[in-house]
């Protein structure tokens, strides 16, 4: 599955124990757009990425990639690259060690070990040890390994962890000439000065449910900045800021 490949969240539903954790939650992402999905602490994003590639089970609803459920994907890892976690590879394998094996496992030709190293700007790093890197480093490694399979949609959640403000910067370019090529990007974060520059379309979540979905531009036409619009959509934040004050 190449460049032009949507993700299409429909009435997605999660409960843990009793706690309502995604409710009703739909939305698009499209190709050649960066779609930031922002919320605060706890208000479902990790949960709803998890269901979108089939690592935990929803009670409801559908989370398809191209039209294709995650788990029925013929080339997953060719479809999507996927950054949930910051890279879990071991730390005394080297860098290269750890794409090369990852390459393996996917099915990818190793010569792509080189090319994502160079994207994500590690070749020179290639030959270290994993536990030696720092956790921007991890977090470049963890996105070297997502483009392995030269994936048509990356899903990442909170990327910026850990990145320096330049780090912050090269992601944002990134992940703008990544979409511009007709591929799709889906990014979490809980920051909204993470995704006021560098996304084009913005899912608002909130205890579960999504209380607004737009294009960046919609916002700023109506007179509202992305922080209004955080602190209005997002009662948690806006009871954060209510206790502050208190
Ligand atoms: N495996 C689990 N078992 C029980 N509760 C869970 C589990 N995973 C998530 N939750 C709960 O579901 C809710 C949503 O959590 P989730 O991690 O999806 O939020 P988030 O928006 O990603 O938060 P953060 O920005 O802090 O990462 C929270 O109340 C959380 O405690």
């Amino acid at each position: 599955m190449r460049n032009g490949t949507a993700i299409e969240v429909t009435g997605l539903a999660k409960c843990f124990g009793g706690v309502d954790a995604v409710r009703d939650v739909g939305f698009v992402a499209r190709p050649g757009r960066v779609t930031g999905f922002l919320g605060p602490n706890g208000a479902g994003k990790s949960t709803t990425l998890r269901m979108l590639l089939g690592l935990t089970r929803s009670d409801a609803g559908a989370a398809l990639i191209g039209g294709i459920r995650y788990r029925d994907l013929a080339d997953p890892t060719g479809t999507v690259g996927a950054v949930l976690d910051i890279a879990a590879a071991h730390p005394t394998m080297t860098a290269r060690g750890h794409l090369r094996s990852c390459c393996a496992l996917g099915g990818h030709r190793t010569e792509r070990v080189a090319r994502v190293a160079e994207l994500t700007g590690i070749s020179e790093y290639l030959d270290r040890r994993v536990g030696t890197f720092s956790t921007g480093m991890r977090q470049r490694l963890s996105l070297a390994t997502a483009l392995l399979g030269d994936p048509a949609v990356l899903v990442l959640d909170e990327p910026s962890n850990g990145l320096d403000p330049a780090g912050i910067v090269w992601l944002r370019t990134f992940l703008r000439e990544f979409a511009s090529g007709g591929r799709t990007v889906l990014l979490s974060s809980h920051l909204l000065t993470e995704l006021q520059h560098g996304v084009d379309d913005l899912v608002l979540i909130d205890r579960g449910r999504v209380t607004w979905a737009g294009s960046l531009a919609e916002l700023t036409e109506r007179g509202m900045s992305l922080e209004q619009a955080f602190l209005e959509l997002t009662s948690a934040a806006a009871s954060d800021i209510e206790g502050a004050r208190a």
